[in-house]
């Protein structure tokens, strides 16, 4: 029987983890460049987890310089079977208040500058994202959230914005009358990199502000998103604590097929495929080349 592994991504104010049994900060190769930093690994409830502080400790990286690619193929190399991205964000619904969190399920990806595939020229793949994210994960997510008294909304549209620059008025207005929930600079090409490794991805989104939409509410200010995300870093950590007990230590396959979805996508001939690129895919798509 396969081993659940969970990766967590935490985002902005959110540098380590607690409660981890043999917890140990190891560095971890990729074939993709380095990874955002070094990975803390250990044990909760029996599960092996997995902890990856996105912008690196000290917040090093902007939105933009995050290596996903790197991340991604490092917690695929360590085996990572669920990521739980836990992010910050700005809300486009009034009733989506600061303090409360939102599960993910669809997105749209505004980014322009960042390498958003594992694969390209020499070996070409397709994968769906019609559903970016795991159903079967999210609800353990729910559940855990409701476990520790959250105030947690199941599902929500996140638009993916380049940055590092928050939005104008203008811009918010649009993208609130586009239907999306909830905003941020992250979770793409994060979602995308996870599917194409056939790993479940989650997201948990912690509002933080209103962006610049509301009547009643003032311009985005980082000192007002450190202090919201202050208080919500600890009910994340609840969340996850949470986790493991719900997932489980076996893995049983993903009944949305997340960890299938490289079966059918590989286009390139096996004759024509660049053998550097191959390479570099081992952990991603070796099952498959
Ligand atoms: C500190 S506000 C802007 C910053 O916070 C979010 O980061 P993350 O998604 O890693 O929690 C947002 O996407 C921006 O990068
Ligand atoms: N309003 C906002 N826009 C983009 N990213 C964010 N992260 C937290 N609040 C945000």
């Amino acid at each position: 029987m396969m081993q659940t592994k969970i990766g967590i991504i935490g985002g902005s104010g959110i540098y380590n983890m607690d409660g981890l049994e043999d917890a140990a900060w190891v560095a971890a190769p990729s074939a993709w460049g380095s990874p955002s930093d070094d990975m803390l690994t250990g044990r909760l409830d029996g599960v092996e987890m997995v902890f990856l502080p996105r912008h690196g400790r000290g917040h090093v990286h902007s939105p933009t310089t995050v290596p996903y690619r790197a991340n991604i193929d490092a917690l695929k190399r360590l085996g990572v079977t669920d990521i739980i991205s836990v992010s910050a964000c700005g809300s486009f619904r009034e009733e989506m208040a600061p303090g409360d969190f939102v599960l993910v399920d669809q997105f749209i990806d505004r980014t322009f500058a960042r390498e958003k595939s594992f694969f390209g020229t020499g070996c070409v793949a397709h994968v769906s994202v019609a559903h970016p994210t795991c159903a079967r994960l999210s609800e353990a997510c729910a559940t855990a959230g409701r476990d520790a008294g959250i105030t947690i909304h199941t599902g929500g549209t996140y638009l993916a914005m380049e940055g590092p620059q928050f939005s104008s008025m203008a811009e918010s207005k649009l993208y609130r009358a586009w239907g999306c929930d909830v905003i941020g600079m992250t979770n793409m090409p994060e979602a995308k990199l996870a599917r194409e490794a056939e790993i479940c991805y989650a997201s948990v989104a912690m509002v933080t502000d209103y962006d610049s939409w509301h009547p009643d509410h003032g311009a985005v200010d980082v000192s007002d998103v450190i202090k919201t995300l202050q208080g919500n870093g600890t009910k994340a950590q609840d969340l996850i604590s949470r986790l493991p007990a719900l997932v489980g230590p076996e893995r049983t396959p993903c009944p949305h097929g997340c960890d299938r979805a490289l079966e059918y996508a590989v286009m390139t001939a096996p004759d024509k495929r660049d053998p550097a690129l191959v390479a570099k895919l081992d952990a991603i798509a070796g099952r498959v080349l």
